[in-house]
């Protein structure tokens, strides 16, 4: 007698009248209790999914352990960032999925069902091949060459969709990475840099950075994030949805043949031992977060070194700049190697259990139909069981591996939380920025009662084709009030001279200007920002050309378009002395980094090019001419004026007096005063101011003098 008739034998052996009737009942239900455990399993596979997605027994969620520490930090206030698998993490997915996937007619959409569809056809190759496998083996067992032939050729053709499948779900997936991650940045940039079709003009680059604190890196964010987003984001659906189909699959496929009752226990066993993976899983997705902020810190350290690598070398600063960016590098490091270790204990208790602990509950489940006599299935002979066993453990290799998915899907599921809590907030701070809301660490002096109040106003802007200031406070973005009321006018014609010590807020009044900074009350009445050119002290000199320098942000299209040629240009460079340039750089066509290629003064003469060829009614000069000889300055004072450009200039420099004919003069105490300029007047106080200072410093040395020559005196005496 075998061991599988002797243990059928005893199963079958009454053991009471009442275990016989409960026998006898069973199997007469025992195809509605099939069905019934069945749904259960499809009901449990889909609930206890569902609560795992939502975070209710989630892995990456702090634990109380982790509360308070090791959570992701954004920004340089230290403000915390959430970043677990719960309604916040849908919430925000679900906004950045309408912008991946805008429409169910979108590319996007299109590729997703393509993507779906190859997941689903390679589901059903897998159930083709596990059976096939098993016939396979069992035409070896019973020794049958032509059944054995036959199905190694029906291996060999499943072979190429098998392949082509899998070729073309990793090409799809890596498309739909891409395609997420162009929707993304599009979206991203449209706000960043301004929306063209929109005419918005919100300058969020610049707010973003200066007049807010949550965004420390958003290059980093712009260009790594993003992109880890997408391909988490197109991984997580092969990683999420396909092995949930899988494990119903495959799982339906195998209680068929080993009965829904060995598939309920394998579940049981399997969710236990789940449980116990999960509470042990440590929050990946803070890390990831946390990571990717470590990194971007490290390289924008660097960069600001190849930026200002002139200033630093000549201030011989390498061993501070080394000393900064080893401390960010040893603060990455830190961080990754705790990583590490815990991602180290993790893969091991994460082994144990799914492939060993695991297979053996599989192996266990594979000889049920050789122990067991399953109600409905005809006694086997030795092929037949071995194609069973081979198929059902096929099977069940699959449904352990897309159960073993599922699970590490949680990994990767809260590493896109890590992701996708960087990217909102990316798009969260710049849609608050657009609306005006910032959150800046404020000075003290702005908590005051009085302060408090102007920092709360807000004032009116009016497009005119004048510049009036009425009883405008001058704020900088940490609230500091540097003016609380300022009033003055610019007419057309009228130039105004702006001086004042350091840091009273003369730029800060073209930042106003210009909208980077936000009105806190009064009346501002300006022209629109496009009728206004700013020439800082180093000017901006952009990637391109030579032409590029002259007309930017114009294009060689819109230059055409204005009926503008280079021999215009060469007019325009002629009158700040610098046409030798073309032919010296290689002419016009030739692209290099400018700010490398031309001196200070050079630069400045350049940006005096671009006034002139822009012919704005209004030009903001700050310190503009500081480094060009003063002949040089006259001369482009007086073409600008010719050209019928008004003036804003800030300048310490007397020989410009005479080109203003109105002075705004701050004190530096936050006062101010606006009058009329007498140019010859005032330098003619300023040089006798300057004569007398010149003699107040010989007094100490006329005095010596005395006292050597009284000295003396009395010597004689
Ligand atoms: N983005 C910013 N965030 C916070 N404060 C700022 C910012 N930009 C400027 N400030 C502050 O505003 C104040 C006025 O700066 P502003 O550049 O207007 O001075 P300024 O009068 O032009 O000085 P200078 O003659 O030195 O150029 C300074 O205290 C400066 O620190």
């Amino acid at each position: 007698m075998t061991v599988q008739s002797k243990l059928l034998s005893s199963k079958l052996r009454p053991t009471g009248e009442q275990v016989k009737k409960l026998v006898d009942a069973y199997s007469t239900h025992r195809p509605l209790i099939q069905r019934a455990l069945l749904l259960g399993f499809v009901a449990h596979i889909l609930t206890t999914t569902y609560l795992g997605l939502n975070g209710k027994s989630n892995p990456s969620k702090p634990s109380k352990r982790d509360k308070g520490k090791g959570k992701a930090t954004d920004g340089n206030d230290g403000k915390k960032q959430r970043v677990a698998i719960d309604a916040v993490f849908y919430q925000r997915l679900s906004t950045i999925l309408r912008i991946v996937i805008p429409s169910l007619r979108s590319k996007e959409a299109l590729l997703l069902v393509m993507h779906s569809s190859l997941l689903i056809f390679r589901t059903v190759i897998s159930l083709y091949v596990a059976a096939l496998d098993g016939r396979i083996v069992a035409s070896l067992v019973r020794a049958q060459p032509i059944p054995f032939l036959l199905n190694i050729l029906r291996w060999l053709l499943v072979a190429i969709p098998a392949t082509w499948t899998n070729s073309w779900l990793s090409y799809i997936q890596n498309k739909l990475a891409l395609a997420y991650r162009t929707r993304l940045t599009d979206a991203v940039m449209k706000q960043y840099l301004g929306d063209e079709k929109l005419a918005q003009d919100l300058k969020i680059f610049y707010k973003l950075s200066n007049l807010d604190d949550r965004i420390k890196n958003p290059d980093q964010m712009i260009t790594h994030d993003i992109q880890r987003f997408s391909t988490h984001l197109a991984a997580i659906y092969a990683n999420v949805a396909k092995p949930i189909l899988d494990m119903i699959l495959y799982n339906y496929q195998l209680s068929q043949n080993v009965g829904a009752e060995g598939l309920f226990a394998l579940t049981f066993a399997v969710q236990a031992s789940a449980a116990l993976l999960r509470a042990l899983t440590p929050p990946f997705g803070m890390y990831t977060a946390l990571s990717a902020q470590l990194a971007g810190n490290l390289r924008h350290t660097h960069s600001r070194l190849a930026e200002f690598a002139e200033e630093i070398a000549f201030f011989g600063g390498e061993n501070t700049e080394k000393m900064l960016a080893e401390r960010e590098y040893a603060g990455l490091v830190q961080h990754e190697s705790k990583v590490l270790r815990k991602a180290w204990w993790h893969g091991c208790a994460e082994e144990g259990i799914i492939k060993w602990v695991w297979g053996s509950f599989g192996l266990c489940i594979c000889a049920i139909p050789v122990f067991f006599k399953i109600p409905g299935v005809d006694n086997l002979d030795l092929g037949g069981r071995t194609e069973g066993f081979v198929t059902n453990r096929r099977l069940l290799l699959s449904a352990s591996d897309a159960f073993g998915r599922v699970m590490y899907s949680y990994k990767e599921l809260s590493e896109l939380a890590g992701y996708t809590a960087r990217v909102a907030q990316l798009l969260e701070t710049m849609s608050d920025v657009r609306k005006g809301k910032f959150e800046k660490a404020l000075v003290s002096s702005a908590n005051t009662e009085e302060n408090a109040k102007i920092l709360k106003g807000r004032g009116v802007i009016i497009e005119s084709d004048e510049i009036e200031f009425d009883s405008v406070p001058i704020v900088t973005p940490n609230g500091d009030i540097l003016v609380r009321s300022l009033s003055f006018y610019v007419k057309p014609g009228q130039h105004l001279l702006i001086v004042g010590p350091n840091g009273c807020g003369k730029s800060s009044l073209f930042r106003i200007l210009g909208g980077l900074w936000p009105v806190y009350g009064g009346i501002v009445r300006k022209p629109p920002a496009s009728q206004f050119i700013l020439i800082p002290q180093r000017p901006y000199l952009s990637l391109g050309t030579l032409r590029d320098q002259v007309i930017y942000p114009h294009g060689r299209e819109d230059m055409e378009g204005r009926g503008m040629t280079d021999d215009d240009l060469f007019a325009i460079l002629a009158i700040v002395q610098m046409d030798n340039v073309v032919e010296r750089e290689g002419g016009w066509d030739i692209a290099r980094d400018w700010r490398d290629a031309l001196s200070g003064g050079d630069q400045q003469k350049i940006a005096w090019a671009r006034l002139f060829y822009h012919r704005p009614k209004y030009a903001v000069l700050d310190e503009a001419t500081s480094l060009v000889p003063p002949d040089m300055e006259g001369r482009m004072m007086e073409h600008a004026a010719k050209l019928g450009i008004t003036l804003l200039t800030v300048s310490h420099r007397p020989s410009l007096w005479r080109y203003h004919s109105m002075i705004l003069q701050y004190d530096g105490q936050g006062g101010y005063v606006f009058t009329k300029l007498d140019s010859e007047k005032r330098l003619a106080l300023q040089q006798e101011k300057e004569a007398l200072e010149a003699k107040l410093l010989e007094v100490p040395k006329m005095r010596a003098r005395l006292v050597e020559l009284q000295a003396l005196q009395s010597e004689q005496a």
